[in-house]
This record gives C-alpha cells, structure tokens and sequence, in this order.
C-alpha cells in the first residue's frame, strides 16, 4: 500500500510517517525543502527517539518528492496513493491544494476507486478546508464525482513534536504520548487500517477538547512564558506565577467544555493534569517561540483562545479572566523572525491592540470580550 504524506516536517517524520510505516504503507513525503527530499530518497528511512527512554522507531520504506519542482511525479504519486495525509500548517493548506486536485482528478480519469485524504493540523475541519481549496482548483464539472471517490474526514492529532536539533536532519525526536482521532462518516471505502488511529462518529468533542486544553495550555504557557521572558515552555511551567495561571486557564476552558459536552468533572481534571505533567516533560526542549508562532492564526475566532473566551462568556455566563490576561499577551507577543507576529505588532502599533483584537478575532468595538481583554492589556503595559 502506499501514502503520499505533504509535509515531510516534525509531525510529518515524527508522528504520521511513523504509524503509516508501522502499518505497512510504504510513504512518500511531499515537501520543499530539498535537504530532507535528498536524505528521505538517499536512505529511504529515519530514526524517531521517544524522548526520555532509549526506544527508538526505526522508520523504513519513505522517499521524498518536491511539490514545487517535482509535479508530475506528485500527481502520479497521488494517483496510486491508498492514503493522502498532510501536517503542513494551516496557512500552507491553499499551497498544495493545486497538485493535489491535478492528482486526485488524474485518479477519477483513470477510475482508480476511493481514497481518503486526512489534514493533521491543529484546526477545527482541517480536511473539509482542504476539500474546499481543492474543489476551487478543479473544472466545477468534476465536483460530484470527486465528492463521491474522494473522502476528506477531519481528525484531530496530538504529540508534541518540538523544533529539532540534531546533527541528522531525519532524526526527530518526539514525546512517547499521542493521539490520532478521524471521523468516519466522510470516509470513502474502506476505513484506512492504521494502528493507532481511533475512529470515532463525531470529532467535534475531541477536537475541541483537544485544542482547548493542550493547545489553550499551551499558547498560554508560551504567550505568558515570553511576556516574563522564559524560552522555553519547561522554564515557563516550572514559573510558579504561570504555572497557576496556565491552571486557571484550563479551569476556564474545561468550564466550557463540560458545559458543552457533558464531560465527567474528575475525568477532565485528570485529563488537564496530564497535560501540565507533558508540559513539563524534561526530556523535551520546546521553545515559547514555536509554541507561539502564528499568533494572527492563534487569535482566530475559531482558534484556542478566542473561541473559548467568547464561549465562557456566552455559556458560563461569566468573564475569562485567565484567558482574557493570555489574549493580552498574545497581543503583546514580539518575535522578529515570526511573520505574523510582525503583521500584528503593526496593527498594535498604529491602531492600538485592542483595534488589532477586533480584526483578528472578528469582533465588534462593543464585544465583551474586547472590554475584558481591556483591562488585561492595561494591567500588563503598565
Ligand atoms: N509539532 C507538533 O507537535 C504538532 C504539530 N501539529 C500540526 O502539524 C502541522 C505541521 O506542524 P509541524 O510538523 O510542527 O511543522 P514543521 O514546520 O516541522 O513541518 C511542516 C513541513 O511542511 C513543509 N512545507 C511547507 N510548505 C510546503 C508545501 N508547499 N508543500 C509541501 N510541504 C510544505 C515544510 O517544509 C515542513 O517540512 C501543523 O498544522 C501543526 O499545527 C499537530 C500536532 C502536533
Ligand atoms: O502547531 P501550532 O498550531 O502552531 O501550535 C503549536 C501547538 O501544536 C503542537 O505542536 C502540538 O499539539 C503543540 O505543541 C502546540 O500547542
């Protein structure tokens, strides 16, 4: 069997290429960055170490294709794949959604049967986003019978996979835990025979279980971790000041999702518990900066830290102050090397950070969001 996985990075090598290799899928990376296409191709396998034990994954039968210079080889690859994945970004979905439609209409045209295709990013409907962008690169004509052959199910996918620093550019290092959720009623054909993912009817509990407590926790960590200068998120947690308010933060969301979802109260708070206990891995270097990046993305209506802000206020019916205080440090959040934290110290600049609130969140001026996170900014600046 084969998978075409897009994006040969951290969750790409570390977690998806893994699994798909355990289950017998012979993977070809789809990337652009030509070191790790060379190594992939030249090897034709990797080295995953579990962090804090000696366990290594031994990750055999990859190659690597360039999906700027290398199409044609990627549209033939897409057409004989028995599994598409990605773990891109978000912001990078749109990028490969061409080479992609040209694969999956080159497998309609050869009438080669069902496949599925997985996003592995941290978003709510990250492959239905992806089936958008690729029905917009393909003749409307075509658009129900891909919808027929072509599955895209949402999933949710969970292991911290810090930025690298070995001496091999293949070597990753990643936490022992992880979790790989897909939602079966998209699903075309038979359901992908992958150890370690759960397939579940409904994703919604548990991707925004998922991105409202590891995800919340973790900007949270790594926005107030930067604002009292930590690097990295261990040193953040082991902050006694942060870590009480990354707790008061995921108190705040957990109220939130045990309203929504019905959710046991002693099960969640185990559930946060575990979390904090991975935030403190110490055999894991993350810095706040890769926690961090994207904070336009991250202040999104539908991310981890507006969406349940506005939901604690609307279903709580009561002021996220842990979460309003970690909004204000995104807001404030410098990194010269992170595009977007550019893009929105600007805005902060000229228009002031709650003017910058209102257009990433999509808020309005008389939003109660906005006065609560108000109050935050003019604690933090002064
Ligand atoms: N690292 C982690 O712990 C986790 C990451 N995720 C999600 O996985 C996704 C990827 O994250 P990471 O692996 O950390 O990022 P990464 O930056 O390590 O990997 C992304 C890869 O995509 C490649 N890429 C960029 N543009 C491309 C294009 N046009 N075509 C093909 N490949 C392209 C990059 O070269 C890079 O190798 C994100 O959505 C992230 O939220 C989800 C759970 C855990
Ligand atoms: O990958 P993103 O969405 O930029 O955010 C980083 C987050 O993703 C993770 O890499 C994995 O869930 C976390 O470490 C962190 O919460």
């Amino acid at each position: 069997m084969k998978a075409v996985h897009f994006g040969a990075g951290n969750i790409g090598r570390g977690f998806i290429g893994a699994l798909l290799d355990q289950a017998n899928y012979e993977t070809i990376f789809v990337d652009v960055n030509d070191t790790l296409i060379d190594e992939l191709n030249n090897r034709k396998g990797y080295t995953v170490d579990l962090a804090g034990s000696d366990e290594t994954i031994e990750v055999q039968n990859v190659s690597g294709l360039n999906s700027m210079t290398q199409q044609n080889e990627v549209i033939q690859a897409i057409a004989e794949a028995d599994l598409i994945t990605t773990a891109v970004g978000p912001h990078i979905l749109p990028a490969i959604s061409k080479v992609l439609a040209q694969g999956l209409e080159k497998r309609l045209v050869e009438n080669r049967g069902p496949v599925n295709v997985i996003a592995c990013e941290n978003m709510i409907g990250g492959s239905e986003a992806l089936r958008t962008h690729v029905l917009e690169n393909l003749d409307e004509a075509k658009h129900e019978i891909l919808d027929e052959t072509v599955g895209f199910p949402n999933a949710a996918v969970d292991r911290i996979v810090p930025d690298q620093n070995n001496d091999d550019p293949l070597t990753v290092k990643v936490e022992p835990y992880f979790e790989w959720v897909v939602e079966t009623p998209l699903i075309k054909g038979e359901q992908p025979n992958v150890d370690g993912i759960t397939y579940v009817e409904d994703l919604t509990p548990y991707i925004e279980r998922k991105l409202f407590t590891v995800n919340t926790g973790h900007a949270a960590a790594a926005y107030l971790g930067h604002y009292h200068g930590h690097k990295t998120i261990k040193q953040a947690m082991d902050d006694p000041t942060i870590l009480e308010k990354v707790r008061g933060t995921l108190k705040e969301t957990g109220s939130v999702l045990i309203e929504k979802y019905n959710f046991d109260e002693s099960q969640h708070e185990a559930y946060i518990e575990k979390i904090i206990e991975r935030f403190l891995n110490p055999d894991l270097s993350d810095e706040v900066t890769r926690v961090g990046r994207g904070p336009k993305r991250k202040l999104g209506p539908k991310d981890r830290l507006v969406r349940p802000a506005s939901e604690h206020i609307e279903t709580v019916g009561k002021d996220p102050e842990y979460l309003a205080e970690v909004i204000a440090s995104a807001l404030l959040y410098q990194n010269e090397s992170d595009q977007e934290a550019k893009e929105l110290q600007e805005v902060v600049r000229n228009q002031g950070a709650l003017q910058a609130l209102q257009q990433v969140a999509e808020l309005d001026q008389g939003n109660r969001l906005v006065s609560v996170v108000s109050e935050q900014i003019h604690r933090l600046t002064n």
